[in-house]
């Protein structure tokens, strides 16, 4: 028989499509299950305020197409500091809250797991929350097939101009420490080089591809840069090969904060609602400082500590050379 009686859940970091559909499954999940549900508004920084509701399950009616997050996110500083978390903790706990669900990426998971084993008595269970797809133990985080077709219809629309004038593009993709976006995205529309932050690509390199490319009649080429790429951004990239090559006309386009909006996939719904539903049965098990995540087509916890690990293998070294290939 589980302990649990009163859960919060709160979303973090980065907003993702999904993490509407993700409340939704947490907070009926819950109801089902006769525990109160509280919502946080605003991540971390919800906690210290004690800016917080009492939910029912008419709170996360209709909610299952709508981009952003109902419960608004933030990146909240306070709640890094020693003071914060004890603020944190003492308003959890005169609420009667024992067990929280956090909905975010990386920095999301870093806070939970610390502020779980600084007050273990607050279980506190993870869901992969970010366009980011760098956690562990999940093939996919939510909002990460939601953000990547985002992109690709964003590159399609380009390759149709950069063809029609003959120009070679930089288009500069989400991820400061991630390329899992700017690969998938590469390979779904052809691009002729992908430069991510966990690979370092040799511009003398990506100039000769590129000048490969033209001596092979193409009319058009698109490089991707995801934001996080040693050599700048994609204005910086651009500069630098740009004196390179002379019969390329060259543009620049950041696709910025749209990448993360909109409403999501179907993949994203169900995955947020797999994820959500399960953190719940977790918690009603005995779990804490885990994250539910999909491995192949299966529901698994995995713990934190291990969530944080590096994501490297999501960026496939045969991949990138299949890239190379298929761009020829
Ligand atoms: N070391 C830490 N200790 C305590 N809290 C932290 C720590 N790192 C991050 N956090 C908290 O988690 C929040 C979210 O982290 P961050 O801004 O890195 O986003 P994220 O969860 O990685 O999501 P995304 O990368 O998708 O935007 C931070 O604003 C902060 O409140
Ligand atoms: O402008 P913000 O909200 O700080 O977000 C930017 C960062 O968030 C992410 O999009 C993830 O949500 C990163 O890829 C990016 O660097
Ligand atoms: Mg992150």
């Amino acid at each position: 028989m589980s302990k649990i009686k009163k859960i919060a859940v709160l979303t973090s970091g980065g907003d993702a499509p999904g993490m509407n559909p993700c409340i939704r499954a947490v907070v009926r999940t819950a109801i089902y299950h006769k525990l109160d549900v509280v919502g946080v508004r605003q991540g971390y920084q919800g906690l210290i305020d004690d800016n917080m509701y009492d939910m029912t399950t008419r709170s996360v009616s209709n909610i299952l197409d709508l981009g952003g997050t109902i419960l608004k996110t933030a990146r909240c500083l306070p709640f890094r500091t020693e003071e914060g978390m004890e603020i944190a903790y003492q308003n959890l706990k005169a609420r009667g809250i024992d067990a929280l669900v956090v909905i975010g990426g990386d920095g999301t998971f870093t806070g939970a797991l610390r502020f779980s084993k600084k007050y273990p008595d607050i279980a506190v269970m993870g869901v992969p929350g970010t366009i980011d797809n760098d956690l562990c133990g999940t093939d996919y985080t939510l909002g990460f097939d939601t953000a990547t077709n985002t992109v690709i219809e964003a590159l399609d629309k380009i390759r149709d101009t950069a063809d029609a004038h003959d120009r070679l593009f930089f288009i500069e993709v989400m991820g400061r420490d991630s390329g899992c976006i700017a690969l998938r995205a590469g390979i779904s529309c052809g691009a002729e080089a992908i430069l991510l932050p966990e690979k370092e690509t040799a511009i003398s390199e990506l100039i000769e591809g590129l000048k490969a490319g033209e001596h092979n009649k193409k009319s058009s080429s698109i490089v991707i840069v995801a934001e996080g790429d040693k050599h700048g951004g994609a204005y910086d990239v651009a500069q630098m090969v740009k004196q390179e090559v002379k019969n390329y006309d060259v543009k620049v386009t950041i696709l910025g904060h749209l990448q993360r909006g909109g409403s999501p996939s179907a993949f994203d719904r169900i995955l947020g609602s797999r994820l959500g539903y399960a953190c719940v049965i977790g918690l009603l098990n005995g779990d804490t400082q885990k994250m539910a995540g999909l491995k192949g087509n299966s529901v698994m916890l995995t713990s934190l500590e291990e969530a944080l690990m590096v994501h490297e293998y999501k960026l496939e070294e045969d991949l990138m050379q299949m890239v190379e290939i298929l761009s020829i």
